[in-house]
């Protein structure tokens, strides 16, 4: 019988496996970058953004929410007082300064990914993560509330189909997907997390770029 010595584990001269990256890893590599969730209406950006600010213990920003106190007006009066243009230039100004405050967790509103500048400018100084959800998913959802004026019309659903047409080959452009589907919040925060962290373990979460926000 063969004795090893008390601090022996038997592996002598096999290398150890470097250990998984977990959530603290991500935070360092995300540096001053915020995690920014795109995807159309209803697909969860504000609702999951915010579990998983909690659960990364980061600062949680919703753009639609910075604009409206910007505007001293909600979403609904800015687009009937002075159109969607107009919102959506405040759209542009309000992201890009939020992104100079990361780390954090920032939710965009549902067009705002189709500004090429808002979409450099998260490359720039984000990763983005598209929650991907289907037409019959998100008409359930928005359809209990009234707050989003470009549905406040008598077909929301084929205004919907379309701009899921039109928007969805434009949020594939974002880092990474996941599909926001009928299960918990949770679920889909899991998932995110997840998502991040293999892409980190697997040394393609893009480097930060900047240093000093
Ligand atoms: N995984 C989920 N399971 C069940 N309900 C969900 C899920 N994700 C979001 N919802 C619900 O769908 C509705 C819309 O979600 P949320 O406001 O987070 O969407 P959003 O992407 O921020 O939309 P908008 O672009 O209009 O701001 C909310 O009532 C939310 O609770
Ligand atoms: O999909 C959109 O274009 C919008 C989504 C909301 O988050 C708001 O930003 C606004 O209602 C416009
Ligand atoms: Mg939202």
């Amino acid at each position: 019988m063969t004795h090893q010595s008390d601090l022996s584990n038997g592996l002598e001269g096999q290398a150890l496996e470097p250990a998984e990256p977990n959530a603290e890893d991500l935070i360092k590599v995300l540096g001053n970058r915020s995690i920014v969730l795109v995807g159309i209406m209803g697909s969860g950006k504000s609702t999951v953004g915010r579990r998983l600010a909690q659960r990364l213990g980061l600062p949680f920003v919703d753009a639609d929410t910075e604009i409206e106190k910007a505007a001293n007006m909600t979403i609904s009066e800015i687009f009937a007082s002075h159109g969607e243009a107009y919102f959506r230039s405040g759209e542009e100004r309000v992201i890009a300064r939020l992104l100079q405050q990361g780390p954090q967790i920032l939710a965009t509103g549902g067009g705002a990914y189709m500004s090429e500048a808002t979409r450099e400018a998260i490359q720039k100084d984000g990763v983005s993560v598209w929650l991907k959800a289907d037409l019959d998913t998100v008409m359930a959802r928005v359809r209990k509330r009234s707050n989003r004026p470009l549905l406040q019309n008598p077909d929301p659903e084929g205004t919907l189909r379309a701009l899921l047409a039109v928007r969805d080959p434009v949020y594939a452009q974002a880092d990474l997907c996941v599909y926001s589907r009928d299960v918990p919040h949770e679920v889909v925060m899991e998932e995110i997390l997840r998502a991040l962290i293999s892409r980190l373990a697997a040394g393609d979460l893009p480097a930060a770029t900047q240093t000093d926000n």
